[in-house]
């Protein structure tokens, strides 16, 4: 008998840009037909390091696939009021097809107010309520990038996940909860039987031991470790972490939330970081952007 395999790449950056391949051959059929390019803005506030590095690679991705895009960058002084009149602006811009406030916002700007003042239509962040119930409800909406791009890639890696153990970590509105939502619900990739831990969970590694596909997204550098996995287990590591590291030019190196070289050799399939999840995320902001273009969710 073969031994089973073990420690398969999911190679989320490889997959992202065979999606966005696949995106750019949209926008040049667009183009023949003298249609404008999908152009997504983001809104930048104040100058976290990590923050300005995101945005850049989505300004980057939009280039690479022939859309048009837009930066606004805002002091970190900048008020609540000022923020949702530019967030107005960009509601009523034709020229916009969709547009990103980066997150996460200064302290004395309250996040759900402006989510909320970012018209449905153009949230191609999937984070305002609209779009939370409508994809709560089964309804056509934006998905959040983050989610979206982890069911994009156990679609496109053939993961089963009907009637399988899917456990995640992290409960947030970004993540953990929607991530819950779509690999239970009706079809594939879904169909799973889903168990959402967070920081009160009790005996967390009863949970993760029994998950065939395991989901982490806690934003604490190493935190599951190999004595937490079945044998042949998926494992999707959603975090991203700066860690001081002298030996590299930036000073710093990103850490996921998977002792990754301690977890490979028992998971059958495991998502690296950097190159897995973060990928993907950018992928699926760019298909929001063309759904909007094209008013494939609100009409146009
Ligand atoms: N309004 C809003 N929408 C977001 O989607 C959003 C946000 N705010 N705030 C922060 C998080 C985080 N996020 C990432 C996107 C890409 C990578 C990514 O491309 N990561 C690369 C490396 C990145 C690097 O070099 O630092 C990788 O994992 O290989 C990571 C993280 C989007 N977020």
């Amino acid at each position: 008998m073969t031994p089973h395999p073990r420690g398969f790449l999911l190679d989320g950056k490889a997959l992202s840009e065979t999606i966005q391949a696949e995106i750019a051959e949209q926008v040049n059929e667009m183009k023949k037909k003298g249609r404008k390019v999908p152009h997504l803005a983001a809104v930048l506030v104040g100058s976290d390091g990590a923050s300005e590095t995101y945005v850049s690679h989505k300004v980057k991705a939009c280039e690479r696939v022939g859309f048009a895009s837009t930066l606004r960058r805002f002091p970190d002084t900048t008020t609540e009021q000022e923020l949702l009149e530019a967030i107005d602006e960009l509601n009523n811009d034709p020229q916009i097809d969709g547009f990103i406030v980066q997150l996460p916002l200064p302290r004395h700007i309250r996040v759900d107010k402006v989510l909320e003042r970012i018209s449905p239509a153009k949230d191609v962040d999937g984070f305002h309520p609209m779009n939370t119930g409508r994809m709560v409800a089964n309804l056509p909406a934006y998905k959040p990038a983050t989610p979206d791009g982890i069911v994009e890639m156990i679609n496109r890696f053939n993961i089963p996940t009907r009637g399988r153990h899917v456990v995640v970590i992290g409960r947030s509105l970004i993540v953990g909860t929607p991530i819950s939502l779509l690999l239970s619900r009706e079809g594939y990739p879904g169909d799973a039987t889903v168990t959402l831990c967070h920081r009160y969970t009790e005996g967390l590694a009863n949970y993760t031991r029994t998950a065939d596909i395991l989901i982490v997204a806690v934003g604490i550098p190493g935190f599951v470790t190999a004595d937490m996995i079945k044998e042949g287990a998926t494992v999707i590591d959603v975090g991203i972490t700066r860690v001081a590291d002298e030996s590299k030019k930036s000073g710093f190196s990103l850490k996921g939330d998977v002792d990754f070289e301690g977890v490979k050799p028992k998971a059958a399939f495991i998502t690296p970081v950097p190159g897995g999840v973060g990928p993907m995320t950018i992928a699926s902001l760019l298909k929001n952007t063309l759904l909007a273009a094209k008013g494939a969710v609100y009409g146009k």
